[in-house]
């Protein structure tokens, strides 16, 4: 593996993925100009790993030959190996570059795909949750329940914007209001630890409404994240009503942890599956309330905005933004980056 400066740019046509747990997303890059070339959204389970997805998925059906791909995945990238979280794939770069004919590949975390996409998204692929006027060109931080929560900060500094992820989800998430210190004790625990991961996931969204059925002495009803979200939007059933109220009370708090972390005067996005599929609930009181809940920085958070990420394929978005300009960005790609 050789180093290469982060501002190098990888050779067109580029190859984008966003690799998740269940879904893998690509498209071409032809050129800086051109815009990106998107092929049919597969499922992981269905290949027995990366390089048959690439080329039954991408390379088969087009006579676009990509010469280097930027990939961008949900696990560690810490050696030349790259189990992915949630999938049965393991990356091999180097060995991806010659059955796939690639010169350059460079594989990165996929908050940082979400996170280079907020750099520049347009009022068309983002619904700003509450509304603080105009918006500086500064700092944003993006967090996104799905599977897990993930979290990562995009860093505006001279000039350049620097996506940093971390671990963000599995900070602690503490009790606040006299409702939450009889529903905690109820949520089930990480070694003793309410984090916010916890909660603020799919799964987390069954365990918030089991503690509230706990704290209410109601037999609990539901067990699937997507039944808990369909009775609290339709409104029934009182206990699913609450968890979500109560969800987005925590995605608020956590929201405003991250912005104070990052001093994220630029706005927080809210990624992830489920940000979508709750969005009328982000936009009641609740979220924003929580958000901007940080004495003795109140006044701070209410000039900071707050959006709902739309555009449907963020992070190749990012990715293609990355690809085009790789100076107006800051990636680190030492030990991420491989050449044939
Ligand atoms: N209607 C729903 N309400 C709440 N949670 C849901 C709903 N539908 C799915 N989920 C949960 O959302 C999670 C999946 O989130 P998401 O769609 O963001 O996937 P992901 O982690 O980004 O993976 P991938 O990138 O492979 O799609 C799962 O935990 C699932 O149970």
């Amino acid at each position: 593996m050789l180093k290469y400066p982060d501002t190098d740019h990888q050779p067109f046509p580029i190859l984008i993925g966003d690799i998740g747990g269940t879904n893998a997303r690509f498209s071409i890059l032809i050129d800086t100009y051109a815009e990106p070339k998107e092929f049919p959204i597969l499922r992981t389970a269905d290949f027995a790993g990366i390089e048959d997805a690439i080329q039954q998925g991408v390379l088969d059906k087009t006579s676009i030959q990509p010469r280097s791909a930027i990939l961008a995945v949900a696990g560690p990238i810490h050696s030349k190996e790259i189990p992915l979280t949630n999938c049965h794939w393991v990356l091999r770069p180097a060995d991806m570059c010659a059955s796939l004919g690639l010169e350059d590949i460079v594989v990165i975390n996929d908050f940082e795909a979400q996170a280079l996409a907020v750099a520049s998204m347009s009022d068309e692929n983002r619904e700003e949750i509450g509304s603080v006027g105009k918006v500086p060109v500064a700092s944003r931080v993006v967090l996104g329940p799905g599977t897990g929560l993930g979290v990562a900060g995009l860093v505006h500094v001279q000039r350049r914007w620097i996506p940093v992820s971390g671990e963000g989800g599995h900070v602690d998430l503490g009790p606040r209001s006299e409702r939450d210190f009889s529903v905690f004790p109820h949520i089930e625990r990480i070694e003793g630890r309410v984090s916010a991961e916890q909660v603020l996931c799919g799964r987390g969204i069954v365990n918030l409404y089991r503690a509230v059925c706990k704290a209410d002495g109601v037999k609990p009803a539901l067990s699937d994240p997507a039944d808990v979200t369909a009775a609290g939007l339709g409104g029934n059933d009182a206990v699913a009503v609450e968890t979500l109220s109560l969800f987005a009370t925590y995605l608020g708090r956590v929201a405003g942890d991250m912005a104070l972390a990052f001093m994220a005067r630029g706005g927080v996005y809210l990624a992830g599956g489920i940000t979508q599929k709750i969005l009328p609930v982000l936009k009641q009181p609740e979220f924003r309330a929580a958000f901007e809940d940080k004495a003795p920085h109140s006044a701070l958070m209410r000039t900071i905005p707050t959006f709902a990420v739309t555009h449907p394929q963020a992070a190749l978005a990012g990715l293609a933004a990355y690809a085009r300009t790789p100076t107006n960005f800051g990636v680190a790609t030492e030990g991420r980056r491989w050449r044939g």
